[in-house]
């Protein structure tokens, strides 16, 4: 059957959405390959941007995550962060990521993440010997950057102007939960005594 994505679709905003909300699995039934090697490192950055959109559209976090192939630039594994969704005291964009991708060698894969990685998810990035990581975000949080690259991951910073503005249009409307995505809920309460 002819795939609705094809190496011929335009890289629109519209098509990019379109993967984004699509589960893994089912990519390679609707998107042709060809289409994915059209991608950019910054197309593929969108689209976990429009993850990131996605969760803050449910009242959730706006974080996103995807993972491809190197060679073949096909999404084997993507996500975003689920706290408020799946009331999961711990799952980033990037774990939903990995996650997603399952049990596989990481070694010849990229993980984008629209914002820089907390030290969980960059222990787990380097421990599951990620080649490269894509940051979508250093302007609201940094820190990890230095450490992986001397972990021996390839660290590219790739900014999304929606992903910045997203990220801290999130944080000065819900501060708290924002803390406790990071320093979980006990920070939030030693922060905020009054906090129910
Ligand atoms: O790396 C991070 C930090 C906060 N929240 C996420 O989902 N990922």
């Amino acid at each position: 059957m002819k795939h609705f994505i094809t190496k011929d679709t335009p890289v629109t905003e519209e098509a990019l959405n379109v993967i984004a909300h699509l589960p893994t699995k089912s990519l390679p039934a609707i998107v042709e390959d060809e289409f994915f090697v059209k991608l950019s490192d910054r197309n593929i950055m969108h689209i976990a941007v429009l993850l990131a959109q996605k969760s803050y559209d449910e009242g959730g976090c706006p974080i996103g995550g995807i993972i491809i192939d190197n060679n073949t630039r096909r999404i084997v594994g993507k996500g975003h962060n689920t706290l408020v969704q799946d009331n999961d005291p711990y799952n980033h964009g990037e774990t939903s990521a990995i996650r997603d991708a399952g049990r596989q060698d990481f070694n010849n894969t990229t993980i984008f993440t629209t914002l820089s990685p907390c030290d969980i998810c960059a222990t787990l990035i380097y421990m599951r010997q990620f080649a490269r990581v894509v940051v979508g975000d250093v302007t609201n949080a940094s820190g990890n950057e230095q450490m992986l690259c001397e972990k021996g991951v390839k660290v590219d910073i790739l900014e999304d102007p929606m992903g910045i503005t997203l990220y801290a249009k999130y944080r000065a409307e819900k501060p708290e939960l924002d803390m406790e995505d990071w320093k979980g809920l006990a920070a939030v309460r030693k922060a905020r005594p009054d906090f129910a």
